[in-house]
């Protein structure tokens, strides 16, 4: 199956040279948050968090997720698409992608996770290593934007990061946006 995407890419800037002050308070420590966002997620959450696989199948990745990701031109993915819901009320749109190149060994498990988190797997891999994290801020028009909103006019902007992992050296890249509805005062 194939899916298609606005091309145009935000301005995805590394951790290190974001500018913060532009983010809303109570969204940085989201953007920042250095271990697991599941494990994170389901605390705030308090015993309500949901995972809704929303797609997983074959796809061609963006210009910049292709270099990311050290992609020939051409190359394709295994394009996971979630939300992280409390009860009902989405949260975050994480959309993975996984190299065919890097389905091999220890990542293969990560196709057929179904609804259960990446991230449980991810973060309890002792050869998971975290690589580059980049911060952008998301306008309708953007790649992504649409499929995190489901079209929602009412929604003018996001806030998002995505990180490099590698799983027995093989890499993965994860996209995470933060939805309208995330609780953005500290607990
Ligand atoms: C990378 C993590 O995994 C999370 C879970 C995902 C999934 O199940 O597809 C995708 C992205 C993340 O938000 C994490 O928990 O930090």
């Amino acid at each position: 199956m194939k899916y298609f995407y606005s091309r145009r890419e935000p301005n995805w800037s590394p951790w290190c040279r974001f500018r913060y002050q532009q983010v809303p308070v109570g969204m940085a420590h989201w953007l920042r948050y250095p271990g697991s966002l599941t494990a994170r997620l389901k605390q705030a959450a308090q015993g309500n968090f949901r995972l809704r696989l929303l797609r997983q199948g074959w796809a061609r990745p963006l210009e910049s997720e292709r270099r990311l990701l050290g992609m020939r031109r051409g190359g394709v993915v295994i394009l996971r698409e979630v939300e992280m819901l409390c009860g009902d009320v989405p949260w975050v749109f994480a959309r993975t992608l996984i190299p065919v190149h890097s389905l091999r060994g220890r990542a293969r498990r990560l196709t057929l996770l179904e609804e259960r988190p990446l991230g449980e797997v991810l973060f309890s891999d002792p050869t998971m290593r975290r690589g580059v994290t980049q911060m952008a801020q998301l306008r309708p028009g953007h790649s992504l934007f649409a499929s995190a909103t489901c079209g929602l006019q009412s929604v003018q902007t996001l806030w998002g990061r995505r990180t490099l992992y590698h799983l027995a050296g093989k890499p993965l890249l994860v996209n995470e946006l933060f939805l309208p509805d995330i609780p953005t005062s500290r607990p």
